[in-house]
């Protein structure tokens, strides 16, 4: 019987999906977020890199690869609230519906602040949303990364990634895993490897998913290089973002998750995850 996955292909998971060789009888589509949150759920795919808050509501009937995530800590550079005015004083924050990982981290640090904006969808590009009316626009992956070289960049040799300010072009820019790990010190997990109980993926593909993050992650400058010029940025601008990563889910990503399971849905089931290699 085929084996289905869902992947969301954002520049993210480029070291893990660009070389990935799929076993016969695996066969994958992709999408963003909520639509590969959603594929999973309604049993469209099999197996999903799917919002970590997903899996967390979902806990009862999910299961997560124990040795895969999408974490970092401190800045992720594409997970950014755009805002003109001081974080307390926003009114109207646009949301993607792309998204449910965000959303949810955005409402746990609007919620530690004591802060209660309102929440409304809007697609577009943060700048022109922010025109339109919005003192405040969250967006995720390529496009936010984008945005926020647009509005902090560039790099110059004075200016490294690890220097360059928060703010220009009149707009600040928090970047959300930053903000997670000044309140918490843990690092910030947004993706899982999430499938359900019963249909639990084959050897052959976490296998190979494996190989694949090892090629990728040991030639990060080709990834980086192929992804730069698709996006348009400057190649260390990508390698750097790449580089950045936590592809492993270890003791610290899973530390931070479960304070977040803990923050943002109280009442979960325990997380699951499969049996790591060698266990
Ligand atoms: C860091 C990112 O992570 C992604 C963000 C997600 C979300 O916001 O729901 C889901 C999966 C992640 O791979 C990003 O795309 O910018």
């Amino acid at each position: 019987m085929t084996y289905r996955a869902g992947w969301i292909h954002f520049t993210n998971v480029a070291p893990i999906l660009d070389s990935l060789e799929l076993p016969p009888d695996v066969t994958a589509m992709t999408g963003v977020p909520t639509q590969m949150n959603a594929a999973l759920l309604s049993g469209q795919v099999d197996i999903a890199n799917i919002s970590a808050v997903e899996f967390i509501r979902h806990a009862d009937s999910l299961e997560a690869l124990p040795d895969f995530s999408v974490s970092v800590l401190g800045p992720v550079y594409s997970v950014n609230l755009f805002h003109t005015r001081p974080l307390a004083e926003l009114g109207r924050i646009a949301l993607t519906a792309q998204s449910a990982m965000s959303v949810a981290l955005l409402e746990v640090l609007l919620r530690e602040r004591g802060l209660s904006p309102a929440l409304e969808r809007a697609e577009g590009e943060a700048e022109e949303l922010l025109a339109s009316g919005y003192d405040g626009v969250l967006r995720i992956g390529d496009s936010a990364l984008r945005e926020w070289y647009r509005v902090v960049g560039p790099l110059t040799p004075e200016r490294t990634m690890t220097t360059l300010p928060d703010s220009g072009r009149g707009i600040t820019v928090t970047d959300l895993a930053e903000a997670w790990f000044r309140l918490t010190g843990h690092p910030f997990t947004f993706a899982v490897w999430a499938y359900r109980k019963d249909r639990p993926p084959p050897t052959a593909l976490v296998q190979a998913m494996r190989v694949a993050r090892r090629h990728g992650i040991g030639h990060l400058a080709d990834v980086a290089g192929r992804h730069a010029a698709r996006l348009g940025l400057p190649e260390r601008v990508v390698q750097h973002y790449l580089w950045n990563f936590r592809y492993h889910l270890e003791a610290p990503d899973r530390l931070g998750l479960q304070e977040f399971a803990a923050k943002s849905v109280p009442d979960h089931a325990p997380l699951c995850f499969g049996q790591r290699p060698g266990e």
